[in-house]
């Protein structure tokens, strides 16, 4: 791996954050959209990043900021017009995520056709777990991504059911976009996103691999 810098702060890199929306058919079809033929692309901003221990932050511009558990990519070596075929040897290891979403928001933006900027890319709109050596898992395309909130499960969802492979996406996106070292590529989210209140506890996990826990607070201004 050409990899010189330790990728295990990743989120302190302030690299780019390349969403996947709309990855698993289940999703779509409980928000009534179609399910997509392409993949669907948007980015976050890195403030978007948390750690546990510091509070998710809902934003005061929403009434229905939903959770999305989804697994990301982290990237080792960089690259432009990556072939599917060894698109792999770009992937440095993984993390747990959260694609907090304004859910109220992005449906203004859908209906006016603006972007979804302020319903995906706002402060602390990304937590993350600890970085998760390649190695551990061993087939990312093999694994259970759940959520729970206040104790009940929300969201479980096997990623042998995204629509896009992690190789075709790397490959899709570097044509795109050039991928660096340090950047997050977010796969998509399974069903059961719902909304979350002030002082809820989120605990996710990837099977019995990683969990991560998150309190929701107001912002104060
Ligand atoms: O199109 C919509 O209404 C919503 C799409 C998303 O929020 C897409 C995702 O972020 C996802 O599928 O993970
Ligand atoms: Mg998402």
């Amino acid at each position: 791996m050409a990899s010189s810098r330790n990728l295990s702060r990743f989120w302190e890199w302030g690299r780019k954050i390349i969403c996947v929306g709309r990855n698993y058919a289940e999703h779509p079809k409980e928000l009534k959209n179609e399910v997509p033929t392409e993949p669907v692309l948007f980015l976050k901003s890195p403030s978007a990043y948390v750690r546990e221990g510091a509070p998710i932050l809902l934003p005061y511009y929403t009434n229905n900021l939903h959770h999305e558990v989804e697994l990301g990519v982290v990237i080792g070596k960089g690259g432009t017009n990556i072939p599917q075929s060894n698109a792999m040897d770009h992937v440095e290891g993984y993390a747990l995520c959260l694609d907090m979403t304004a859910r109220d928001i992005q449906d203004q933006c859908k209906k006016k056709g603006l972007p979804w900027t302020l319903a995906k890319a706002f402060n602390t709109s990304c937590p993350v777990s600890d970085f998760i050596p390649k190695e551990t898992i061993q087939d990312p395309h093999n694994v259970k991504i759940w959520l729970k909130v206040n104790d009940n499960l929300r969201q479980e969802g096997h990623t042998s059911s995204m629509i896009f492979s992690i190789p075709f996406l790397i490959s899709y996106i570097s044509r795109i976009i050039t991928l660096e070292e340090g950047d997050l590529i977010l796969t998509g989210t399974p069903k059961g996103v719902a909304a979350v209140q002030e002082n809820d506890e989120m605990v996710a996990g990837i099977d019995d691999i990683i969990s991560m826990k998150f309190q929701v607070k107001k912002q104060t201004q």
